[in-house]
Parts: C-alpha cells; sequence; structure tokens
C-alpha cells in the first residue's frame, strides 16, 4: 500500500495491491498492519457497501461532533466520481474540494480524514461503493453540505439526488463544526 498526496491536507489516495490471476481478480481493502505502515491508525467501527444507479449522486455528507468520522472509501463494482471537501475552520485548504474517479478496474481507495465532507456521482449502474468508518453511524450526527455550492465540475448526467440533499446547506452560510488542528509529525 501507498500513500499518494491530494492538493487538501490531510487527504490522501491509497494505492492497494491487486492480484489477478486466470480466475478473476483478488483487490485487498484492508490490512492493518499496511495501514500501520502508511500512518493510517484509525480503528474501524463500520463498513458498508452501497448501490447506485447512473447518475445516483450521494452527498456530500459528514457526521458532526461528538459523532465525527474518519472514513475510506472505495469502488468495488462499477465507477464513480468522488468528492471530498476540506471543512476544517482555519485549514488552509478550507472550502477546497478535491475529485478523483474510483473505478472498480484499477482499484484504489480515498481516505477522508474527519473535518471532509464527501460525496459522489455513480458512473454506472450497479456500482458499488464501499465505506469504512471510525465511527458508527448517527442519525444525531449526520449532516451535510449543498453538492452544487462547491466549486466542482459535475459529471455531464441526468443526476439524481434525495430530497434530503437537494436541503443540505450551501458552502456559504455554513458554520462548519470543524477547527483545523494541526497534525505534530513528530
Ligand atoms: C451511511 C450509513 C447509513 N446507514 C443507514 C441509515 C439510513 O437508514 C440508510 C441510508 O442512509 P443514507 O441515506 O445516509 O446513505 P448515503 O446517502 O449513502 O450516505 C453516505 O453517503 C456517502 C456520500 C458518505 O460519505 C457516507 O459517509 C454516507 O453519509 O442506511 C447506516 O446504518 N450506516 C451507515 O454508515
Amino acid at each position: 500500500m501507498e500513500r499518494l498526496p491530494t492538493p487538501l491536507n490531510d487527504c490522501f489516495e491509497i494505492k492497494i495491491p491487486a492480484f489477478a490471476d486466470e480466475r478473476g481478480k483478488l483487490v485487498k481493502l484492508f490490512h492493518r498492519p499496511n495501514f500501520d505502515a502508511i500512518g493510517i491508525n484509525a480503528h474501524f467501527n463500520e463498513i458498508y457497501v452501497s448501490e447506485s444507479h447512473k447518475g445516483v449522486l450521494r452527498g456530500l455528507h459528514f457526521q458532526s461532533p461528538p459523532f465525527q468520522h474518519s472514513k475510506i472509501v472505495g469502488c468495488i463494482q462499477g465507477s464513480l466520481f468522488d468528492v471530498v471537501v476540506d471543512i476544517r475552520v482555519g485549514s488552509d485548504t478550507y472550502g477546497h474540494s478535491y475529485s478523483t474517479i474510483l473505478d472498480a478496474q484499477a482499484p484504489k481507495l480515498l481516505y477522508v480524514p474527519e473535518g471532509f465532507a464527501h460525496g459522489f456521482v455513480a458512473l454506472e449502474d450497479n456500482t458499488l461503493f464501499t465505506c469504512m468508518s471510525s465511527h458508527e453511524y448517527s442519525a444525531e450526527g449526520d449532516a451535510g453540505l449543498l453538492w452544487s455550492s462547491i466549486d466542482v465540475e459535475w459529471p455531464k448526467l441526468a443526476l439524481s439526488v434525495s430530497e434530503k440533499d437537494q436541503n443540505q446547506p450551501a458552502l456559504q452560510n455554513f458554520e462548519s463544526p470543524f477547527q483545523y488542528i494541526l497534525n505534530d509529525p513528530s
């Protein structure tokens, strides 16, 4: 496993091993020693898979304190356009976003730290998204940002967005519950 930086502080992609042979492929999503070696010491409390039709947009989501979580996200079937936004007040990348394609044919993961909103668009039918979270899901902490209020060029598809996600607050009117804390490298 290898960390690949993104332009956002503390958010990175993870190159993961895949073993292909005549039977198909084996992709390793979690390996404690390898995670330790690249400095991911989060303890994961929930892992799930969601299935989406082409054009479904989920997000942008986060969990508010005290239910905040970091998460590791990936795509295990199909492909998706994945987006993160830094919402930590005081971060020099506050309000900045990063987008990438997660494709089950070229598997990689994205580490989404606490204090980031996250969302994606499924680019194909039957796209399977997977997420490991350091804090289990909490309806009380469930919160979001309006997908269209951030500076991202979304895929030119007919997008399908839930009513809940259409009514999230815009970044411009948003009071973030997160403060940036400088990671001490020592
Ligand atoms: C996310 C999640 C949902 N649920 C339940 C709550 C609800 O009844 C049902 C559907 O939940 P949602 O509508 O919130 O699912 P969804 O819109 O897919 O939410 C997810 O979106 C992506 C973009 C993220 O970043 C994730 O962290 C998560 O917020 O599943 C869990 O039990 N555990 C979970 O971790």
